[in-house]
């Protein structure tokens, strides 16, 4: 390809809405330009970038015995309604009507459309297990989209659907697409950790794992243990039990008033804000339930969620609170609270003695709190966020944090769909049951970013070989210098004829210029006729490692082939 008409342009500038390195990058060198927020153009480069990763997940769903398949992007409503998912997504999902005034949405993912072509296609026993899958457009209609492709409202996904006659077969099935985005991930050499996780509105029975883009602008965080493969969205990660029964003997319940806060009632005890409790307040299927932690914890909603086995969580509002305490939520406490609150507790509550609580009055705080004495805590369970420093829940280590960027995910649904969209099969015995499904979904446009955040320099970006846009960027310093052209035009034909895919710059540009856009596109291998020409000598630059060797033009494929190019 000859960069003179290549359509990929640069720009030197920082475009100013883009605040990640790898929104900034994929701007700069040309790989995309945005149509409409969180909506994207590829650009021949980030198009060719994108083919290649496409190919390494085709390469690998296929030797795992996945069939391909593409269903459509706009899916009639009457699926959804089928579903009951029609009403769980609010403006997320994007709607529309067709001319004959029908609803359908634009698929942000296709559990409902496979069921329904699965159950009016398979029948019996014989015919499963099967795992088709895509790779096709998505659209999800995000209130915020952001830092380019990581949360765009139209994004590319490979989406796979398995199904199967029984738990054990979707267990086989799960584990063999754990191990094949583990290859998928490492072949685009993408530093990946697959994490427990939770999943969330998709429901389903069984485990989840996300797999997870090691970055600082990941937007989730990983929980992991110093001294084992221990590792989960922070969101799920499991607390091991207190170890103590009770932390001392418990004193006389006073109260004290005066005080704007917990942490100001602590400080004046000289007590640490582990000796608090404090206590929110949430309506869990529109029911109020005081959800009580130590003062230095943090609840997760999410463990909330799955507790109560709903998704109707909400937090409650400040006058929600003064409605049921009389108070603001500063004040509020689990000693004489309203007797319609259900009080439950985590599980670090339960060896605290002489803990300090609000006094269900302004300003005014319970001090000496023992619960087994002053108030009656429904259950206990594991319901804080994880900490740096907790023990790893594994029993080995301890918990630290990174960020990351969920680039994929697979889930056990179950029959959740299956039940629902009524995809049955005839088991050996002639009975009718409800297929076993699992879903697998790859972030595609998400991991192109994500090689991005995780591959460059301050002067572009460094692609990794196997998904490299060109295998080598040729480059002529001076066309005007007859030796430095007659070598680049030789080369590229000869680099061509032995199956190199060559980016020749031939551009009557200052070499300058030419350098920069080399160093943004990010092509690994550089080589370059130069001043040394004359001489048959070229240069060969690694953008990896900056490192520049002088080749004899005629030795180059020899030194392609040393360097196992
Ligand atoms: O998509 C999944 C689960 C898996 C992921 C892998 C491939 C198959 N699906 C979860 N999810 C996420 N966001 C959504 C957004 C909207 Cl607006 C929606 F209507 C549905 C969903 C939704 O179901
Ligand atoms: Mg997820
Ligand atoms: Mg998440």
């Amino acid at each position: 390809m000859r960069q003179q008409t290549f359509f990929s342009p640069t720009m030197r500038d920082v475009p100013a809405d883009a605040e990640t390195i790898s929104h900034q990058l994929m701007l700069r060198a040309g790989l995309m330009r945005q149509t409409a927020a969180g909506i994207y153009t590829y650009l021949p480069l980030g198009t060719r970038v994108l083919h290649k990763i496409q190919a390494i997940i085709r390469e690998e769903m296929n030797r795992a015995g996945a069939q391909e398949l593409l269903m459509p992007a706009v899916q009639p409503a009457e699926l959804w309604e089928e579903s009951g998912r029609l009403d769980d997504y609010g403006p997320e999902l994007m709607r529309l009507n067709d001319r004959h005034d029908r609803r359908f949405v634009l698929g942000p993912t296709h559990e409902e459309v496979i069921t329904s072509v699965v159950r009016d296609g398979i029948h019996s026993y014989k015919r499963l297990p099967i795992n088709v899958y895509q790779i096709q457009t998505k659209y999800r209609d995000e209130r915020r989209p952001r830092f380019g492709l990581l949360r765009g409202r139209e994004f590319i996904m490979k989406d796979a659907y398995s199904f199967e006659t029984s738990e054990e077969a979707l267990a086989e099935t799960y584990e063999v697409m754990y191990d094949t985005y583990k290859h998928i991930f490492r072949r685009c050499g993408l530093d990946v950790r697959a994490v427990e996780a939770d999943a969330g509105a998709i429901g389903g029975t069984g485990g989840t794992h996300e797999f997870m883009a090691l970055s600082d602008v990941g937007e989730d965080t990983i929980a992991y243990s110093d001294h084992s493969d221990y590792a989960a969205n922070i969101e799920i990660a499991a607390v091991s039990p207190p170890d103590r029964e009770q932390e001392g003997t418990s004193e006389a319940l006073s109260v004290e008033k005066g005080y704007k806060s917990g942490e100001a009632a602590a400080t004046a005890a000289g007590l640490p804000m582990s000796s608090v409790i404090t206590g929110r307040l949430f309506y869990i299927d529109k029911a109020p339930v005081f959800i009580l932690t130590r003062g230095n914890h943090e609840i997760s909603d999410v463990k909330v969620s799955n507790h109560f086995d709903t998704l109707d969580v909400e937090m409650a509002t400040g006058t929600q609170v003064h409605e049921q305490f009389g108070t603001s939520s500063a004040f509020i406490g689990p000693v004489e609270a309203p007797s319609n609150v259900t009080i439950v507790a985590d599980q670090s509550i339960r060896p605290l003695v002489n803990a300090i609580c609000g006094g269900n009055q302004d300003e005014a705080f319970y001090v000496n709190v023992d619960h087994r004495r002053d108030f009656h805590v429904d259950v206990f369970a594991d319901f804080r966020i994880i900490q740096e420093g907790d023990p790893s829940p594994d029993g080995e280590g301890t918990i630290q944090f990174a960020e990351g960027i969920e680039v994929g995910q697979v889930f056990s649904l179950g029959t959740k769909y299956s039940e629902a969209l009524g995809a049955q099969f005839l088991d050996e015995n002639g009975k009718s049951r409800p297929m076993q499904m699992g879903c697998y979904g790859i972030g595609v446009s998400r991991t192109l970013a994500a090689v991005v955040e995780q591959h460059h320099d301050e002067d572009g970006i460094i692609w990794p070989k196997a998904i490299a846009p060109f295998d080598l960027h040729l480059l002529v310093i001076n066309p005007k210098d007859e030796a430095q052209l007659t070598i680049g035009d030789n080369l590229y034909e000869a680099l061509q004829a032995e199956g190199y895919d060559v980016l020749f710059d031939d551009r009557k540009e200052r070499a300058g210029v030419k350098f920069k856009d080399a160093d943004l596109y990010g092509i690994p291998i550089r080589v370059a006729a130069g001043k040394k020409a004359s001489e048959g000598i070229i240069e060969v630059k690694d953008r990896k490692t900056g490192e520049v060797t002088e080749v004899q033009a005629e030795n180059l494929s020899a030194y392609l082939n040393d360097i196992g190019w």
